[in-house]
């Protein structure tokens, strides 16, 4: 291998530690997400009250589009990503309901 190759497989190995860490944090943080909202639906389903609420999603995604634009992240991703985790809560408050 030359300089050159030694050196990008280094550079790469440490941004794949970067990455994995970044994962972990992401599982992490989803996990944390979702024991709150799993406590949520148990309170919608004591309270009879509907799973999804609209109002409450338009204005997370209205700030997750500032955010993005702050942290420099496609904001069309980012809609796409909260919203696909909205619609998963939004199935399990469902079952919590039966
Ligand atoms: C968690 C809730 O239930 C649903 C799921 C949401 C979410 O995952 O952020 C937001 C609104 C609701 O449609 C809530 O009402 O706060």
């Amino acid at each position: 291998m030359t300089d050159a190759s030694t050196r990008a497989a280094e550079i790469l190995a440490n941004h794949r530690d970067s990455i994995d860490r970044l994962d972990a944090i992401l599982v992490y943080t989803l996990a944390e997400r979702f024991k709150h909202t799993q406590a949520v639906g148990r309170l919608k389903a004591e309270h009879d009250l509907p799973p999804s609420d609209k109002a409450r999603e338009a204005k997370q995604i209205e700030r997750l589009e500032w955010l993005s634009q702050e942290a420099d992240l496609d904001p069309e991703f980012a809609k796409k990503f909260l919203n696909f985790i909205i619609q998963e809560v939004i199935q399990h408050h469902k079952q919590q309901q039966k």
